[in-house]
């Protein structure tokens, strides 16, 4: 079919062009491909398979669309963000992996100009522009420049502070980044050594590393791009250590970029992956003796006066931590997403894969007709909108403690704190478990570049460290949970995420009622024996702590923590359970798509039910017969997901650009695209190998003497 192509001439004219290349260079029918045979390939496709899977959809997608996006104007204005980056030709990335490190570098450098001038031009809302840096999707120093920088500066700031620095920033007058980490301590913040040394005399402070260990190492932005970095030192005067404190530092000249006088930076060298996090500038900085005006330390939370007397202002020391707070609640949004493209991929992908069951000749099964492929892949689904869901609330939690914080109210600071610290650990651990359970849905064509899944998980994977170990976090709640526990004894009521605590004798007792698979529906059944599970795992870790009287109560948390992580995440759990089933009661417009969410949230609560059956067993809170049941019913839920699987991905209505993979294709055209794909690697460019005359030919020759010798 593919050989009755007539014009090659193109092909020809480029593969004769060099000795190197011949005629031979392709096979003759790709370049037949390339003339007409697409169009023939095209034809072959499956292409019907996805609109065969959009037509058995049972609900209204657009309306899902509202639903995933928050609003009608949310998917408007990301729909036309989206265009606008996908036909922009400066913003193609199809060849990000196949660029050096020195080239990506430079690409980053490139699509940032450019979105920024297209965001001067468009005159684009603050809104509008953050979208089309999300869709650029190339992570660079302008995301620590906004995400960042420009937060610690918002959050640290005094207002006099704000009004010289934060407009040259918007303008990109001054380029920040976030320089806290240090080479020998990152998650101990109170641990870095840096120091910021005040001199009465010229009323400057001195920043200096004094240790190898002490060089700021990881800022995203440092390497190359930042003029200026909010840097954390051990503030230090009248010969007292203060402890960390942020500083405003210019690092390079804004005339040529080259590093001031005491500044040392560089990179710190490549990352995990093809392409991936390496168009990011990680860097290293030291400072010898670098002198900075007393009022480019951050004085919104305490300041220094001219005398070098320090005074802290009435307010709790942790506000220092404000940003990570800011980032981290950004990042569990980031998690839906990440997560929500994985699963886009492998679910579109596992409706036009198909593998055995071919009777009489006919077509062979869709993969994404296997119960296996469905268990593995509908949790990962329910898993995308929940942190969606459970994003959204964050997002709200942590406005409404931001606004109480400006009105001196710090009765919440511990709750958004422990929400953003484990959700952000839940969601990036699973997330990036998630895209790699992708990859392998997408067998081995998961495992090419052109699927998108490796770059996605490189990027991906360090979510689980930056801004916080996710381990480290974890302990952070485990730490409040017990605090809570011990408080319940005096009659003190916990609030917020913690206030089911305050139901202890009753959640400490209580036996579920299920008695049938259907039973499990019942949002209130899941509720219970959630609350139940996450309060009896808190107690019993209170209970084993100060049951080891011998021990101080550090050490007691010491010896169980690897229990208290586990508790850890059953409150989590329960929280982002909670935060779907009060999603899903509200009122949701749209023809089905209440029911499929409903759908979903059940898939998630009894996914994590089935996963987790032994802590539910262990506490007592359901016995095996309903943990059993709750699997039944697990199983008719998928039947019911099936049909709608591929709607219920379309509704996070990502471009093929986005998306970047040739296995989540919206037309589901894979094969002839992963074909085409193939040709345009670099070591295609020649049919025959560089190298080949050095290494391969003389192998072969050797080989064929020695044989002919015998
Ligand atoms: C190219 C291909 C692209 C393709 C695909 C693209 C796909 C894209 C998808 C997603 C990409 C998204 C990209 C996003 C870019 C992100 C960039 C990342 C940038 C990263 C930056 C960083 O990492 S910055 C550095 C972060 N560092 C940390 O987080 C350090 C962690 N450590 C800490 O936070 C603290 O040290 C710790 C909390 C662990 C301990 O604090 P400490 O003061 O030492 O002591 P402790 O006794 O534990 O606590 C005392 C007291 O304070 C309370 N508390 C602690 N923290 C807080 C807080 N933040 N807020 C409020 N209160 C806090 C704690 O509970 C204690 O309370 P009490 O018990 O005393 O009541
Ligand atoms: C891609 C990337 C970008 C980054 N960007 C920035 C940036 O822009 N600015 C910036 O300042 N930093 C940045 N960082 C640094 C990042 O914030 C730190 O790497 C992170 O906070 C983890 O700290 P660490 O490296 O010290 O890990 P460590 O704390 O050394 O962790 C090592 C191991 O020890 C365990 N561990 C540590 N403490 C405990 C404990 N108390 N109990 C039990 N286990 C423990 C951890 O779980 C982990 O398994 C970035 C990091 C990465 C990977």
């Amino acid at each position: 079919m593919w050989r009755g192509g007539s014009n090659t001439r193109t092909c020809k004219r480029r593969f004769f062009s060099s000795p190197t290349r011949s005629r031979h260079h392709r096979p003759p029918y790709i370049c037949r491909l390339h003339s007409r045979g697409s169009q023939h390939l095209k034809a072959m496709a499956e292409v019907d398979h996805l609109a065969a899977e959009r037509a058995t959809a049972r609900f209204d997608v657009e309306e899902m669309k509202v639903a995933w996006a928050g609003s009608r104007h949310a998917v408007h204005v990301a729909d036309r963000m989206a265009r606008l980056v996908a036909s922009d030709p400066v913003f193609r990335k199809d060849n990000r992996t196949m660029l050096s490190r020195k080239e990506l570098f430079k690409d980053t450098l490139r699509k940032a100009a450019h979105a920024w001038k297209r965001i001067v031009e468009l005159r684009l809302t603050e809104e509008e522009a953050d979208l089309l840096r999300q869709y650029v999707d190339q992570p660079g120093y302008v995301d620590l420049h906004w995400g960042m920088f420009v937060p610690a500066i918002k959050g640290q700031g005094t207002e006099e502070q704000q009004h010289k620095w934060l407009p040259l920033a918007y303008k990109f007058q001054i380029i920040g980044c976030y320089a806290q980490t240090e080479l020998g301590h990152g998650s101990n913040v109170q641990g870095l050594e840096t120091t910021a040394t005040f001199d009465p005399k010229t009323d400057e402070f001195v920043i200096h590393s004094p240790t190898l260990t002490s060089s700021k190492w990881w800022p995203g932005g440092l390497g190359k791009a930042s003029t200026h970095a909010v840097v954390y030192a051990r503030l230090i005067t009248e010969g007292k250590d203060y402890g960390i404190h942020g500083f405003i530092v210019q690092l390079r000249s804004l005339e040529d970029h080259s590093p001031l006088p005491g500044v040392t930076l560089g990179d710190i060298g490549g990352k995990f992956g093809s392409g991936a996090y390496n168009s990011m500038d990680n860097g290293v900085l030291r400072f010898d003796h670098v002198r900075i005006p007393r009022d480019q330390m951050l004085m919104r939370l305490s300041q220094v006066t001219r005398e070098g007397k320090y005074v802290h202002s009435n307010v709790p020391k942790q506000l220092l931590y404000g940003t990570m707070v800011y980032v981290r609640q950004s990042i569990v949004a980031d998690a839906s997403k990440a997560l929500s493209r994985a699963v886009c991929i492998a679910v579109r992908y596992s409706a036009v894969r198909k593998q055995f069951g071919s009777q009489d000749g006919g077509p062979e099964t869709q993969v994404l007709n296997y119960k296996t492929q469905q268990s593995r892949l509908f949790p990962l689904l329910a898993s995308a909108y929940a942190f969606r869901f459970v994003g959204d609330w964050l997002n709200w939690l942590y406005t409404d403690v931001t606004q109480k914080l400006e009105a001196k109210d710090f009765s919440t600071l511990q709750e958004a704190h422990a929400c953003t610290a484990g959700l952000k650990a839940v969601t990036t651990s699973v997330t990036a478990d998630a895209i790699e359970e992708c990859r392998k849905l997408c067998g081995g064509h998961g495992y090419l570049n052109s699927s998108g899944l490796p770059e996605l998980f490189a990027v991906y994977v360090p979510a689980c460290t930056y801004e916080g170990d996710n381990v480290v976090l974890l302990l952070q709640v485990a730490r409040i949970l017990m605090k809570t526990v011990s408080q319940l004894a005096s009659g003190k009521q916990p609030v917020g995420t913690m206030a089911y605590m305050g139901k202890v004798q009753y959640l400490m007792q209580c036996k579920s009622a299920v008695s049938s698979a259907e039973d499990w529906l019942n949002p209130d059944a899941i509720q219970e024996a959630f609350e139940a599970r996450a309060l009896r795992m808190a107690v019993n870790c209170a209970q084993n702590i100060s049951q080891a009287a011998s021990q101080e109560e550090a050490a007691g948390f010491y010896e169980r923590s690897p229990d208290l992580l586990e508790a850890a995440v059953a409150h989590i759990q329960l929280i982002i359970v909670t935060k779907f089933i009060e999603k899903v009661h509200q009122e949701i417009p749209g023809h089905g798509v209440k029911e499929q969410l409903q759908a979903l949230c059940n898939v998630y609560a009894l996914y994590i039910l089935h996963k987790h059956l032994g802590d539910f067993l262990a506490t007592g809170c359901i016995t095996p017969r309903q943990g059993a049941l709750a699997n039944e019913q697990l199983g008719k839920l998928y039947a019911q997901v099936r049909p709608n699987a591929v709607a219920l991905v379309d509704a996070f209505n990502y471009t093929d650009h986005y998306l970047g993979s040739v296995l989540g294709r919206y037309d589901g055209d894979v094969y002839p695209a992963l074909y085409e794909e193939a040709w345009k690697d670099p070591l295609n460019e020649t049919v025959v190998p560089e190298g080949y005359h050095e290494y391969l030919r003389p192998l072969i020759k050797q080989q064929q003497l020695k044989l002919s010798r015998l």
